[in-house]
């Protein structure tokens, strides 16, 4: 009998299962919460112009907030809103102590500066972990800041097909301050030894084919082939592209599933890997902003 290449179909991660695991973990800490203290913990969702996928994404933060019992707070604002009178919402939110976290859809109109408007949410309401005091602290390793909702969810969804990844060669694609560059910090401290490929480098796949994980968020459709992935391999697929076929829309995720899937160990499918993990992310970080909002004021407070 001649030998037969050792093909084995991935396990394909459910992260819509994993992502109701976790909301419901974060729908029984909010029933707790709102017991001790008698109201719930606030997010306030601020989105800026008419980007369609943006009003769809808030509606379902909206919608899963106030399912999970906490309070939602949403502010559509006109594409044409000045950056000051944006700051001047965010200065609003920061100090009211019934919101406990703030998150601004991205991507923003072009007058505006990102980097801008995300520096003026407060560290400690800043849901998204895209402010700098939060990027910095995870860059050095400190586990006390909020960490950014996707690459959380990516890694939840790494670990539940293994729970130790020390050592593990891992290469991230994609260096994005959302995505990739949290993505890295996070694996880092998990122990793995991490590559981070971006738009310059040489060889993207002569990297990804030594990887024991690979963390796509590239943006690029059907970018990772099946030959750039060794076997057994854990990929996970943050990329959503809208592709038009003879057929109509659909939705393709970074790498060619069909391809990967029989040489990967688990894989992410797109739609239902990463994307819902991210929602339910970002409201296990608004849970704990709430928490931390609370356990400060005690220690603030009169014996
Ligand atoms: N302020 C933020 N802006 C953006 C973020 C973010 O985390 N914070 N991430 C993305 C958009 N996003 C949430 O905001 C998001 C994207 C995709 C999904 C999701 O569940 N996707 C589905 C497919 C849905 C579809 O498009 O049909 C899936 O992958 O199964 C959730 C949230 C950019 N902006
Ligand atoms: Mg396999």
């Amino acid at each position: 009998m001649s030998a037969q290449p050792s093909i084995h179909p991935a396990q394909v991660i459910a992260g819509k299962v994993h992502a109701a695991h976790l909301t419901d973990t974060t729908r029984a800490g909010v029933a707790r919460f709102v017991e001790t203290h008698g109201f719930p913990p606030g997010l306030a969702v601020i989105q800026v112009g008419e980007n369609p996928a943006s009003t769809i994404y808030v509606r379902n933060k909206v919608r899963k907030t106030e399912a999970v019992g906490m309070r939602s707070v949403a502010h559509h604002l006109p594409a044409s809103i000045s950056q000051a009178a944006l700051l001047d919402i965010i200065a609003r939110l920061n100090a009211d102590p019934s919101v406990h976290g703030i998150l601004v859809q991205l991507p923003l109109p072009a007058h505006i500066s990102r980097d801008a408007v995300l520096d003026a949410i407060a560290p400690e309401k800043d849901v998204d972990g895209f402010h700098v005091a939060n990027a910095g602290k995870l860059a050095v390793g400190r586990r006390d800041g909020l960490i950014p909702c996707t690459p959380m969810g990516c890694l939840i969804l790494l670990k539940s097909v293994r729970k130790n990844l020390a050592g593990l060669h891992a290469v991230v694609i994609g260096a994005s301050n959302i995505v990739g560059r949290p993505m890295a910090s996070l694996l880092l401290a998990e122990g793995c030894t991490v590559v981070v490929t971006h738009l310059k480098t040489r060889n993207v796949a002569e990297e990804t084919r030594r990887a024991d994980i690979v963390v796509v968020a590239a943006g690029h459709a059907g970018l990772v082939r099946g030959d750039w992935i060794r076997p057994g391999a854990l990929v996970i697929d943050v990329g959503i592209s809208r592709i038009e076929t003879p057929q109509g829309t659909r939705i393709a995720g970074d790498v060619a599933f069909d391809e990967v899937a029989p040489h990967a160990g688990a894989i992410t499918p797109v739609p239902g890997g990463v994307g819902p993990m991210t929602i339910a992310c970002l409201l296990h970080n608004t849970l704990r902003a709430a928490q931390s909002a609370q356990a400060g004021k005690q220690k603030g407070s009169p014996p």
